[in-house]
């Protein structure tokens, strides 16, 4: 390979790349927030960054905008170095960010709150946003319910039409249409080449929106996967009806996990040769199978043991 075919791959490798964490580290005295946190985020994709309550995931998103400083460990975003105070500044005109509480100053009205961030960075995309998503400007934002306050964030998030935006939990206290709506929304950003970094607890709704997702608990990155090959390494999510009770120990074999059986039906997870399972089923009095996807849900339970998400931390 000649060194100018090198140095373009090197360059379109950097440009490819909007966020690198590398061994990123934040302790809080004895708690470990953030352990060797290593990932990255390619330019033009919707990140989820996945994690019950505690894990980590806001620490992270602090320690990449340089609001926090690591205890070791390096990161940079969009090319700037985060521990690099006049680089990081020069690449937040390119950054919307929605924190996990807005901190803006609450007896402002919405409108007020919007006019100080225009003046700040812009505003190009206000009156589009607005449509959208439509917080209600004239009240002070004392007075705005949870979904409000987020309506209001996610428009001063996108309204000067920033490269990479970073989201905190962005759906939480959104009703489902307007949960709809934003998943639209970040999929025509992305679709339009921006890069979403969004943190959320919801599995289903990383599972619907996400091209790749990390998977952080107690502090450390435990999977980093496209959707779609952790949910084909899930197995399949099937259910036997069978004519007759059967003797689970009978029926199940090492490549069927979580298995479940109430009355005449078998759920469980099959990780194996789907002709393995077709010519184990044929010994079995068997009305009716299901096969389906499994739920990430499933998944996550092989991540994060019995524990629900928002029960671990
Ligand atoms: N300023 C701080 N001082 C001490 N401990 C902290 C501080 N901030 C976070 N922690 C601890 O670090 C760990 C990770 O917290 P973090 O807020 O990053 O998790 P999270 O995944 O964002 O949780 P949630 O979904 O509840 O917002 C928790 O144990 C938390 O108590």
């Amino acid at each position: 390979m000649c060194a100018q075919t090198e140095t373009a791959e090197i360059d379109s490798d950097r440009d490819a790349t909007t966020i690198r964490l590398d061994d990123l580290t934040k302790r809080y005295g004895n708690v470990t927030a953030n352990d060797a946190v290593s990932f990255s985020v390619d330019a033009g994709e919707i990140f989820g960054y996945l994690g019950p309550n505690g894990a980590g995931k806001t620490t992270t998103i602090r320690l990449l905008l340089g609001l926090i400083k690591p205890t070791a460990g390096t990161a940079d975003v969009l090319g700037a170095d985060i521990t690099d105070r006049r680089a990081l500044t020069e690449v937040k005109a390119d950054i919307g960010y929605l924190p996990d509480s807005l901190g803006f100053e609450e007896r402002l009205t919405g409108q007020q709150v919007l006019d100080y961030f225009a003046r700040m960075r812009g505003d190009e995309r206000r009156a589009e946003l607005l449509e959208l998503f439509h917080p209600p400007l004239e009240k002070p934002v004392e007075t705005y319910s949870h979904g409000n306050k987020r309506m209001l964030g996610i428009v001063q998030a996108f309204m000067h039409d920033p490269e990479l935006v970073i989201l905190d939990e962005p759906t939480s206290g959104l009703d489902p249409l307007k949960q709809d709506r934003l998943h639209a929304f970040l999929e025509d950003e992305r679709d339009a080449g921006k890069t979403i970094f969004f943190s959320s607890h919801v599995l289903s709704e990383v599972q619907r929106v996400c091209d790749r997702v990390g998977i952080i608990r107690d502090g450390g990155l435990v999977a980093l996967e496209d959707i779609d090959d952790l949910l084909e390494r899930g197995g399949k999510d099937v259910r036997v009806h069978l004519a007759e009770p059967v003797d689970e120990k009978r029926f199940t074999t090492p490549a069927m996990i979580d298995v479940e059986t109430v009355d005449r039906t078998v759920r469980f997870t099959y990780t194996g040769e789907a002709n393995a399972l077709l010519g184990h089923l044929v010994r079995f009095d068997v009305e009716d199978v299901e096969i389906a996807d499994p739920q990430l849900d499933d998944i996550f339970k092989h991540y994060y043991g019995d524990s629900t998400p928002g029960e671990t931390g």
